[in-house]
């Protein structure tokens, strides 16, 4: 049996993760399984253990990250590039859009369970993206990334007090609204100078384009609703041409996938894209802050090997060919 590692984030869900690890771990005793676990003490540090685990010999690793979206993010950072760890996720965050994408229940006892389950068959391959920036520093995504309204937003939301507050009051997914209505009024829309496979689009007003590997972002926000991480395809999303007002009736229907049916939201799909603004915007991947405009994203098809319940198009077709032929 393969290795298993924890990278645990404790003040991720405002320091409920830390809990929900001392409530797992009797688990992993009872059932005798031995792991080891490290825990993350600063923004950041996932990434870098993640790493050490992953060069620290060529063994098969099971590489589980416990926290939320973030933690996912810098620790699938950190191992993408070795192919001999198989990455997993228990939640413990207050987003859960990766469960939510990739079907892994959002009670973390739950999900161990199933990482239980799904250790002894084949992993799922999930494409990934990179984004490579001005200066040449290059991240990935798994869930999705964003630039411009969206990625303020996120960029507020992470770095805000009020984050605690209503997450304590259960009231968490209320703070993207708050920070929504503060900064609707003020924020500049700008031209977006996007390339899509090589063919040129050019969206004047523009609130903000994402590019997403999966359905939900925003803390359950169906911003890409025909996304399937592993179909070799992003889905680019397009806000523009939309009034302040108009903007908050499209907000509201994200939540549904509905957003979509609105003329001034533009959908399109592709596997290299370019974003060139005519000034700096913020982007995000997977909800983190990572910089600025311009840059350029590249998708890695079935490049990363996960631990998750959904099913590739090929397995769900040949379970349905399956099933219609025993009638
Ligand atoms: N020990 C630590 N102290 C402070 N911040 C940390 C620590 N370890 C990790 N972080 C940072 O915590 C941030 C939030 O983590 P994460 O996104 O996993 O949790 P969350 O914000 O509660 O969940 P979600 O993103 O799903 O809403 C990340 O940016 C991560 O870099």
């Amino acid at each position: 049996m393969e290795q298993i590692y924890f990278i645990i984030n404790p003040k991720a869900g405002n320091g409920s993760c830390l809990k929900i690890w001392k409530r797992l771990e009797p688990e992993l005793k009872n059932k005798n399984i031995s792991y080891l676990a490290f825990f993350t003490e600063y923004q950041g540090h996932a990434t870098s253990i993640a790493a050490t685990i992953a060069t620290r010999d060529h063994e098969k690793k099971i590489l589980i990250a416990v926290g939320g979206d973030g933690t996912m993010h810098e620790v699938m950072n950190g191992m993408v590039k070795y192919k001999n760890i198989i990455l997993g996720f228990i939640p413990g965050g207050s987003g859960n859009d990766f469960c939510r994408g990739f079907q892994i229940p959002s009670e973390p006892a739950e999900a161990l369970e199933v990482i239980f389950r799904l250790m002894n068959k084949e992993a799922a391959s999930i494409d990934i993206g990179d984004i490579t920036m001005q200066d040449q520093a290059k991240y990935y995504f798994i869930n999705n990334m964003g630039a411009g309204f969206d990625a303020l937003i996120s960029y507020e939301v992470n770095q805000s007090r009020m984050k605690v507050l209503l997450n304590k009051l259960s009231m968490g997914r209320l703070i993207y609204s708050y920070f929504l209505l503060k900064k609707l009024f003020t924020y500049k829309c700008s031209t977006i100078d996007l390339s899509i496979d090589g063919k040129k689009h050019i969206f004047e007003h523009t609130w903000f384009v994402t590019v997403s590997n999966q359905p939900y972002y925003g803390g359950g926000m169906k911003i890409a609703p025909g996304s399937v991480p592993d179909d070799g395809i992003f889905d680019i999303t397009v806000v523009h041409q939309l009034s302040r007002l108009k903007l908050l009736v499209v907000f509201i229907s994200v939540f549904w996938g509905k957003h979509i049916h609105f003329k001034e939201v533009k959908t399109f799909k592709g596997s290299f894209v370019s974003i060139q603004t005519n000034s700096p915007l913020y982007v995000h991947a997977d909800g983190e802050f990572i910089g600025y405009t311009p840059l350029t994203i590249y998708l890695h098809s079935k490049a990363l090997k996960v631990l998750t319940r959904r099913q590739s198009k090929e397995d769900a077709n040949l379970k349905e060919r399956g099933s219609n032929d025993l009638n």
